[in-house]
């Protein structure tokens, strides 16, 4: 009881200082390994956002040894989505403590409900939507060979979360895609080439970036 009273009091007071901040947030969102991580580190050196990847944040929850932690390994490990009112209080938790207001949030939302809360949470919505989109053999190639030790890239859950990606994260896309807010990149190329494409959404326009 005493817990839920402390949440409630947190959340109130990390959405009044969120409100005040009106953040620039853009999502970006695409199938596992399309090269969302990759292309965030290319944008947060040259345009001074900060990145938010939800599947980081989760890790590091479960790392942290919260009391969520063994349901967040689960779900990871199944390929299923963690319930929206975890990820977004990680994500506002860190928007707070980064000390900036512009933010790419890196894979979410990911599903119906993690856009709806999202919106009804923090009244934020985005400037825009990146779309990396990948075919499934590439990406597939690209997971098994990402070696950062996770145990959600094997050949069984990756299937999973290419499923989920299909049924549940393609329709917040075609949300926003009828809304005129995505921005697609054709993300099966070198990363080089890829960036090219990411630079020239972020750069205005007649200005060089690095
Ligand atoms: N354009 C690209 N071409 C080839 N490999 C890539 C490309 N972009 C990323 N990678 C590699 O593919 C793997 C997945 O990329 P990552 O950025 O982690 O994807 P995501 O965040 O979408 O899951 C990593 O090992 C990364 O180094
Ligand atoms: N909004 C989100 C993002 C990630 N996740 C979980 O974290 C896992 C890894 O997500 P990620 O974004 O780090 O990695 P990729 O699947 O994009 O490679 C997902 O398969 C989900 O289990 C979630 O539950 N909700």
């Amino acid at each position: 009881m005493g817990t839920v009273v402390v949440d409630a009091a947190a959340k109130k007071e990390a959405n009044g200082s969120l409100a005040d901040l009106n953040p620039t947030v853009v999502f970006v969102l695409g199938g596992p390994g399309s090269g969302k991580g990759t292309q965030c580190a290319n944008v947060v050196q040259h345009f001074g956002y900060t990145h938010l990847s939800a599947g980081d944040l989760l890790r590091a929850e479960i790392k942290s040894g919260s009391e969520n932690g063994t349901m967040i390994s689960n779900m990871i490990k199944e390929g299923k989505i963690v319930p929206s009112e975890v990820t977004i209080k990680l994500l506002q938790q860190a928007m707070l403590e980064s000390g900036n207001d512009k933010f790419l949030i890196d894979g979410f939302p990911r599903n119906e409900e993690n856009r709806a809360a999202f919106e009804a949470v923090t009244k934020i919505e985005p400037s825009f939507v990146l779309f990396f989109d990948c075919s499934e053999e590439e990406m597939e190639r690209r997971l098994l060979g990402r070696n950062q030790g996770r145990e959600d890239d094997n050949i069984e859950t990756i299937r999973k979360r290419f499923n989920v990606f299909l049924e549940s994260s393609l329709p917040v896309i075609e949300y926003y895609n009828s809304k005129g807010k995505v921005r697609k990149i054709d993300a099966g190329r070198p990363v080089e080439e890829v960036y090219e494409s990411v630079k020239a959404i972020f750069a205005p326009k007649n200005e060089k970036a690095d």
